[in-house]
């Protein structure tokens, strides 16, 4: 793992150091890019909701300052968390990545679910805090499984109508209460693509900051069935031969590892590394 990033919980109140400025998956961005100094933004008056010590980059500490509402501020424009994934440094996106989960997280428990009071940052940890009644809420995490379906030398692939045209990946989906994540694969595949497979093989997991998900990545064999893809969630779904593979998803993603690192087991070449 790279050390260019390092989450740690920055106090607030110290000055200086950079920011980034966050709105519903996007950022701030000028020529500069999108790390701000921290001071020079203090005096923009942003409609500021929240402001969070995120950690440090390049040894730099940054902060998060998470808008009410995307601000215009001259010289600079909004950009998604997808473009940088595309665009930036994996240690940036991982940074950017950090602070969406963290903002989007602060911004949706401002008032505690249980009593409404106005919640606060809980000093020495990561957490939301309730005065009035106690109740305590950290980081969203969202257990997702992926899973990539194999039958020999074909690959299971489908398309969700929110993907890119002509992108095929694997399947995913969210764990449920009082499954465990095995079942959630099968259950998911049966679903998606009533599709029946043999028991998942865990492989490696990732964190997925769209917008919350830990995503559980497995391989699993056709056991049987044939595809009936689920109306609304899947567009299309096929059986790929390894020769014949259609646009596959971003290189950073779980969903195309999986995919790398069956074809080098299958062809013999060497295996993939999961960006960290
Ligand atoms: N890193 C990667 O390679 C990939 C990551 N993913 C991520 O996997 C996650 C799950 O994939 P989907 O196919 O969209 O899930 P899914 O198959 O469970 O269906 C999505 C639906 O689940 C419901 N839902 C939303 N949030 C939920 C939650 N926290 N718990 C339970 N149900 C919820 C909503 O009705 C939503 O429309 C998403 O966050 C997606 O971004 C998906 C594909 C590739
Ligand atoms: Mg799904
Ligand atoms: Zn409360």
């Amino acid at each position: 793992m790279s050390l260019r990033w390092q989450a740690a919980l920055l106090d607030p109140s110290l000055a200086g150091g950079w920011a980034v400025v966050h709105c519903r998956q996007q950022f701030l961005v000028d020529d500069s890019g999108v790390l701000f100094p921290r001071d020079w933004l203090k005096r923009l008056e942003l409609p500021l909701l929240s402001e969070q010590g995120l950690g440090h980059f390049d040894g730099e500490p940054v902060f998060l300052f998470e808008l009410d509402f995307p601000a215009e501020v001259p010289g600079a424009r909004w950009q998604g968390l997808r473009q940088f994934m595309q665009q930036a440094d994996q240690d940036l996106f991982r940074l950017l990545g950090y602070a969406t989960q963290i903002g989007t997280w602060v911004s949706q428990h401002r008032f505690c679910g249980s009593c409404g009071s106005r919640m606060q940052a809980r000093a020495g940890e990561r957490a939301m805090y309730c005065p009035a009644c106690g109740v305590q809420h950290y980081p969203r995490l969202s257990p997702s499984m992926i899973v990539l379906v194999t039958r020999g030398d074909e690959l299971l692939l489908a398309r969700s109508p929110r993907f890119a045209v002509g992108v095929y990946s694997t399947l995913a989906g969210y764990v449920e209460p009082g499954e465990s994540v095995e079942q959630c694969v099968a259950r998911e595949v049966r679903e998606e693509v009533g599709v029946e497979i043999h028991s998942p093989q865990y492989i490696a997991s990732q964190g997925w900051p769209f917008p919350h998900s830990l995503m559980l990545g497995f391989h699993a064999e056709y056991a049987g069935g044939e595809i009936v893809p689920q109306p609304e969630e899947i567009e299309d779904a096929r059986w790929f031969h390894i020769d014949n593979l259609p646009a596959l998803p971003a290189r950073q993603s779980i969903a195309r590892y999986l995919i790398e690192l069956y074809l080098a087991r299958r062809l013999g070449r060497p295996e993939p590394v999961l960006p960290g």
